[in-house]
């Protein structure tokens, strides 16, 4: 398969790289930058010496064209304007950013605050997530590849939404490394502002809040809870621990049986042994989220804990994964290796 990937420089892109660079159908032919355009792929990311020499090139829709299969890892916003010229010319589109994954155009504009630029596509994009939407992504033209907090959190929610278990409101607490916020220069990703610090953000709101809600509400139409989602930016690269409370209705369900039944045949998704506690660093640079659920005290109360690494089962990796969905491709090719440990 021909490959562009939009945005190669970033930190997504650059994990696209790394992944695509050993897959044996994937032929990476177009990597892009703005500001690199010219320098070897491999000059910027020396870890690519031997395996992925090609120059970044200016985003082109004509050079685009000639792919089957166009990656865009660029920030909220420029995917849109390209994406109706791509699958015109019969390109398929994966996008990292957020641009087709809320399917209200006026909740785009009000949590993105620009105006969609092709409303008209919203409807046929599939939200990549595999395991809720496997079949439709087997067909799609065109993913939008869902955000990283919203990964953790639905796949640590939907045993219990799917099966009408939730009672009331649903709280995340989530926490993520700083490579989330992208590889741009800025005050607040600097070393000396994120080290020995933990914060919360986005508290009032943030832009994940309806996307996460959107994908609760279609695994179930009854769940109509409130949805509480407090991100937080802790001192590491990598990952993301999202920690989701909710009120169960029904205490005779074995929750650990219903989370291991619901995921046994799903390779991304680990349910973890009763009474575990799932790590950032056992998910490290591999495409697993690996999940626990607990009933403190036989309460009320449920609390799943859910992990991923941001830049793969929350960004490249699941991207590579919808990718081999949508090519009729084993789902685990290029990605069936374990985390990086320690
Ligand atoms: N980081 C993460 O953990 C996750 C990120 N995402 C999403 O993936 C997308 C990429 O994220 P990330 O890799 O972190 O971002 P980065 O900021 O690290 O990289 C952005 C890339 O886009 C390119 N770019 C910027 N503006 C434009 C433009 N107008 N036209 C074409 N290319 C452009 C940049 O290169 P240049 O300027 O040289 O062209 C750069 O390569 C974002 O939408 C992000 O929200 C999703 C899930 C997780
Ligand atoms: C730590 C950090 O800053 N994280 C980013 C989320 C990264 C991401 O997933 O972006 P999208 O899903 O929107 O594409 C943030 O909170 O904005």
């Amino acid at each position: 398969m021909k490959i562009g990937i939009v945005g190669g420089t970033g930190y997504t892109g650059a994990e696209l790289l790394r992944l695509l660079a050993t897959h044996p159908e994937a032929d990476v032919q177009v990597i892009t930058s703005r500001s690199e355009c010219g320098k070897a792929v491999s000059e910027l990311y020396p870890g690519l010496r031997g395996v992925m020499d090609i120059p970044f090139t200016e985003p082109d829709n004509e050079v685009l064209s000639r792919c089957d299969l166009v990656f865009f890892a660029t920030p909220n916003g420029i995917a849109m304007q390209s994406v109706p010229t791509l699958l015109d010319k019969g390109v398929k589109v994966i996008d990292l950013a957020a641009d087709f994954r809320l399917s209200n155009p006026a909740d785009w504009q009000q949590w993105y605050g620009v105006d969609h630029a092709c409303p008209q596509l919203l409807d046929e994009a599939v939200y990549g997530l595999p395991e809720m939407n496997r079949d439709a992504i087997r067909q799609a033209r065109l993913v939008a590849n869902p955000g990283c907090y919203p990964t953790a959190t639905q796949l640590g929610l939907l045993p219990l939404v799917q099966n009408d278990l939730v009672e009331g409101s649903v709280i995340v607490d989530a926490k993520s490394g700083v490579s989330g916020a992208g590889r741009g220069a800025k005050v607040a990703s600097l070393m000396c502002e994120v080290s020995e610090s933990f914060k919360a953000y986005g508290v009032a709101g943030h832009r994940h809040l309806p996307e996460i809600r959107q994908g609760l509400s279609r695994m179930s139409a009854r769940f109509n809870g409130e949805l509480v989602f407090v991100p937080h930016l802790t001192p590491m690269i990598r990952g993301i621990h999202a920690t989701a409370y909710a009120t169960v209705k029904d205490h005779s369900v074995d929750l650990q049986s219903l989370y291991e039944q619901t995921y046994e045949n799903e390779p991304f998704v680990d349910v973890m042994p009763a009474g575990s506690l799932p790590e950032t660093r056992s998910v490290r640079a591999c495409n697993q989220c690996r999940i626990a659920v607990y009933r403190p005290q036989g309460g009320d109360t449920v609390v799943i804990l859910s992990v991923i690494d941001n830049l793969v089962k929350g960004a490249a990796g699941q991207a590579v994964q919808n990718m081999n969905i949508m090519f009729g491709l084993d789902e685990k090719t290029g990605l069936d290796v374990p985390a990086i440990m320690p």
